[in-house]
């Protein structure tokens, strides 16, 4: 009660400026956070919300095990996500997060790697349309790539999606997330049973079927495939050592998986992965097209550190290419695919100077706490230099954390670095990144979108004439 934040009226509390802020919902968060300082407390109807940006109270809240309950934000999108590892809480979220954690080790990453280059390829054909022509959306081609590559790797199957039902499945996800968000701050939907009579509600209700059904064949085909397969022998490495099993594979072969459970995953783990690796790669490239010096020195690198042997990517160029991750650093800085995640404390949290109350939920507003200008002054001037060993030094580390950070941080984390920078690679190797079209307003809280899409040009860089790539049996010859 005594927190300070904005004036809330009775019943609606603040969701009605929310949902009305000219500038978009995220934008009303940012502008009442910098006006009420680093707690500052929301109503969404009835139900408080701590927005904290201070990186000491988010570490607090962060690093303990005893709050993984997640808060009122995420009620919405439990209907997609059910008691998959982002929604889940308590002691199923616990044993699965251990059951499903080493399908995303380095171990199977470094299985999957034909399989993003053959991705990749598929993106680099459909650039080439692009180039000399006028600035487009690159976010709605690396979702093309992002969601192929996830589904062949993690799910094990490979469709071509790069067909109606692959568009028909990222509409309906669209639209989902879209009323998603409507819905947290539009407090007469509040209820099921409006909300499902609505207009929205059914509207909502036929996306989420389209979602499901585009999962449960995944899962179907995958289960019919190692049905017909001796699994146990392929399974075994060159040392007859049992090798860890991908995703999907991992809870076919568990057998205590519920139909549910695992579809639950699945919606998790294609929602959760596809677009932020979508939009980290897409904000990169953005930022490189405004920023011409940075991408020579990024060019310059990947030249000397790979070669003309870059797209054979290892573990030893990812560590050498200690520019481009600084280059990522800044670039998750600024635009943190996830702006916001949170937790429902159900019992008193102590943070640095107050306390909150048992029975609130409480938000870490990474998009916000990464532009402190103590600690990154300027924070809109993209500038990778931010994260040179020497300008890390002392820095909290809690700091900058796209990935979130402590029990609950983001399980994918390596999935998505290895990703993003093998596209990066392989589009910077060919195509120099153009200036476009100046970001528009970022509205949406769930997953940063910016209005427009993210826009820019490319063009084909002149040593790239000579380089001729073939793709044969999970292998590049140039
Ligand atoms: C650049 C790419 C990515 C970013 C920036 C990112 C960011 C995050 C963040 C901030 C969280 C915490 C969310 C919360 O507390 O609500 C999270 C959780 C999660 N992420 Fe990611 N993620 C990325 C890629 C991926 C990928 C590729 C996968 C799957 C292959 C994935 C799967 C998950 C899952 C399952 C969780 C929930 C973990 C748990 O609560 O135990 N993410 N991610």
């Amino acid at each position: 009660e005594r927190m300070p934040g904005p004036t809330p009226i009775p019943f609606f509390g603040n969701s009605l400026q929310i949902k009305s802020h000219p500038n978009g919902v995220l934008q009303y968060f940012v502008e009442n956070c910098k006006r009420f300082g680093p707690v500052t407390r929301f109503w969404i109807g009835s139900k408080p919300l701590v927005m904290i940006t201070d990186f000491d109270d988010i570490e607090i809240l962060l690093r303990t095990l005893d709050h993984t309950k997640k808060s009122i934000t995420y009620d919405y999108i439990k209907p997609l996500l059910g008691e998959g590892l982002v929604t889940a809480s308590g002691k199923g979220w616990h044993s699965d997060r251990k059951m499903l954690t080493p399908a995303f080790h380095y171990d199977i990453i470094k299985r999957f790697l034909h399989i993003f280059r053959g991705r990749v390829e598929i993106l680099l054909e459909n650039l080439e349309e692009k180039v000399g022509g006028d600035v487009f959306d690159v976010h709605e081609l690396i979702i093309g790539y992002s969601l192929n590559a996830m589904i062949e790797s993690a799910m094990g199957i490979t469709l071509d999606l790069e067909n109606e039902r692959n568009s028909t499945y990222r509409k309906a996800l669209k639209t989902v997330l879209r009323l998603c968000q409507d819905r947290t701050f539009n407090p007469f939907w509040r209820s099921d049973f409006v909300f499902r009579r609505s207009k929205a509600g059914s509207e909502f209700f036929q996306c989420l079927d389209i979602i499901n059904d585009f999962s449960m064949n995944i899962i179907n085909e995958r289960r019919r495939q190692l049905k017909d397969a001796d699994y146990s022998q392929l399974m075994i490495d060159e040392n007859g050592e049992e090798m860890k099993k991908p995703f999907l594979d991992s809870m076919l072969m568990d057998g205590t998986f519920s139909d549910q459970k695992i579809l639950d995953q699945v919606n998790t783990i294609i929602f959760a992965g596809h677009e932020s690796i979508a939009n980290g790669i897409s904000f990169t490239l953005y930022n490189l097209g405004q920023n011409q010096d940075v991408q020579r020195k990024v060019y310059e690198e990947l030249l000397m550190t790979c070669g003309r042997n870059l797209h054979h990517f290892t573990a030893t160029n990812f560590r050498e290419t200690k520019y481009m991750n600084m280059v990522l650093r800044e670039t998750f800085r600024m635009y943190p695919s996830v702006p916001v995640f949170g937790r429902y404390v159900e019992s008193d949290l102590k943070l640095k100077n107050t306390t909150i109350t048992a029975g609130t939920s409480v938000s870490c507003f990474a998009y916000l706490s990464h532009r402190n200008p103590e600690v990154f002054p300027d924070p809109e001037v993209f500038d990778p230099e931010r994260f040179a060993d020497e300008s890390r030094r002392g820095r909290h580390a809690y700091a900058q954390i796209p990935f979130s950070a402590g029990p609950r941080s983001c399980i994918g984390q390596k999935f998505a670095l290895v990703q993003v920078k093998l596209v990066l690679g392989e589009v910077l190797r060919r195509y120099a990144i153009l200036p476009g079209q100046k970001i528009g307003q970022i509205r949406s809280m769930f997953t940063l979108k910016p209005e427009g899409g993210i826009r820019i040009r490319v063009r084909r860089r002149s040593s790239s004439v000579v380089m001729i790539f073939t793709y044969r049996r999970g292998t590049w010859n140039s």
